[in-house]
């Protein structure tokens, strides 16, 4: 399950491109140096936004775009080696390159690119050994408890549940044994918030060595940074706003600890996960735009939840004052994202509101420019077996909108138009608003005249 570096792998550098980087594989056998260190955090000059459109290219052809090395194999310079690259999955121009920026973004020493989030999360799972114990919360993305699911079953590893919106639950299930502590802020999809310094500071009480690791998903190193916050890993999946097109998949990672940046590279190299030159050549591409995305998307986000809250639905988001962890949320983090759900008290109701979206595409994953709606218990979290998510308090109802970058009066229209064809509220003179649980209206009606609707 876990792969240990060799104590020449384990050792750590001062942050810079060094040849005393030093690998070998499971036999021992040297190998190139791994991909520089990335820039450290002392790097950044500018403000984020703005350190998000340069990155430092050495290209020898001072190219804009840093080339794509389309290439598995780097001729060696003689029959002992000594070329900075060697094999792609060991280490490539293009990813060190992306590695280096993403370190510079996300505040981090060392950063790493993998092919997917749940590609991050295996490696950092990696790190376990059987008996140790992870901690972690009840409403988390479908894909990371499956994940968890299997190494508690085949793994040998403890898994504890817990409301990490309350500390104190943690604490109860905190001990020595504790390897791990894995966060999610805010959670997919009831977009709870967890208060990641006061847990990172009690697992490390409990054990020294655990490693709390975050999963920055839903809202990107542009709006929060977990590593100033406690953590000693960050993760995200790259397939949401770092890419923001919905093009590619990746996975990224980042760490203050370079001994720990060791043994996570090691774990991509022995499986092979890395990034592919492509994939980081659209990576790159894709986060210089995130400042820009995030803030229309945001902007959205906000009318859209104050507009579906105004109609009296229960509307989870941190950008809405009504957010039980709003002000520990803003204590965290630079923005409320663009992820938020609501529910409507009826799973019928929620179900022909989501079929009736036409602007909103009906669609797993969030981030992108697009705009996006599903009902998380079938599909991002189907996974998640029905009694688990009655017992998580999962609502089945729940709606979940990815909020991209359109005209938000188009996707207001679109969203109210979906509303009343679902009969998911009742129209009256002044406007319309969520029929209450029990209200509902067994068929249908037919759209109000007083709705305006778009052309679809
Ligand atoms: C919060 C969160 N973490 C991790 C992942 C995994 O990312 P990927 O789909 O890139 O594997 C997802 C979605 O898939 C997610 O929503
Ligand atoms: N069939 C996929 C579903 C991916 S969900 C992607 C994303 N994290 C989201 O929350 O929408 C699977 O089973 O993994």
């Amino acid at each position: 399950m876990s792969f240990s570096p060799s104590s020449s792998e384990a050792s750590s550098t001062n942050g810079v491109l060094s040849k005393a980087f030093k690998h070998v594989d499971l036999q021992g056998h040297d190998l190139p140096p791994s991909p520089a260190p990335s820039t450290p955090r002392n790097g950044r000059k500018y403000a984020l936004a703005t350190e998000l459109v340069y990155t430092d290219s050495n290209d020898q052809h001072n190219s804009s775009s840093m080339p794509i090395y389309q290439s598995a194999t780097f001729k060696q310079p003689s029959s002992s080696g000594g070329g900075e690259y060697d094999y792609t999955r060991s280490g490539n121009p293009t990813r060190t390159h992306l590695e280096r920026h993403l370190a510079k973004v996300m505040g981090a020493t060392r950063a790493l690119a993998v092919s997917s989030g749940m590609g991050a999360l295996d490696v950092i799972t990696r790190l376990l050994r059987p008996g140790d114990e992870v901690v972690t919360g009840d409403d988390l993305y479908g894909g990371t408890n499956r994940l968890l699911k299997y190494l508690a079953t085949n793994g040998d590893v403890i898994v504890h549940h817990v409301d990490t919106t309350k500390p104190e639950r943690v604490r109860e299930v905190l001990s020595k044994k504790t390897a791990m502590v894995l966060l999610e802020t805010p959670t997919n999809p009831m977009i709870k918030v967890v208060d990641i310094s006061t847990i990172a500071t009690a697992a490390h009480e409990a054990n020294p060595k655990a490693i709390v690791a975050v999963d920055n998903t839903m809202l990107s190193p542009l709006l929060q940074n977990p590593l100033d916050l406690g953590a000693d890993i960050v993760y995200e999946s790259g397939t949401k706003y770092l890419s923001g097109h919905h093009d590619l998949m990746a996975g990224v990672i980042a760490v203050n600890d370079l001994g720990l940046g060791d043994k996570l590279y090691f774990s991509i190299n022995a499986s092979g996960c890395g990034l592919s030159p492509f994939d980081c050549w659209l990576l790159l591409r894709g986060i210089k735009t995130l400042g820009v995305r995030m803030e229309k998307q945001q902007a959205n986000s906000q009318r859209i939840a104050e507009f579906l809250e105004a109609r009296g639905f229960n509307v989870h988001y941190p950008g809405l004052r009504s957010h039980p962890q709003y002000d520990l949320h803003w204590s965290m983090a630079r923005g409320a994202g663009a992820v938020l759900s609501f529910e409507t008290g009826d799973v019928g109701v929620s179900e022909r509101i989501v079929d009736a979206a036409r602007l909103w595409a009906i669609s797993v994953s969030f981030g992108c420019v697009n705009s996006l709606i599903s009902m998380p218990c079938r599909m991002s979290h189907a996974s998640i077996d029905a009694k688990t998510r009655t017992e998580r308090e999962l609502p089945e109802d729940l709606i979940r909108l990815c909020v991209g970058i359109e005209d938000a009066d188009d996707l207001i229209d679109d969203l109210s138009r979906a509303l009343v064809q679902a009969g998911a509220v009742s129209v009256t003179v002044d406007g319309f608003h969520a029929i209450k649980p029990g209200q509902i209206l067994g068929k249908p009606p037919s759209p109000s005249p007083n709705v305006e609707i778009p052309n679809s």
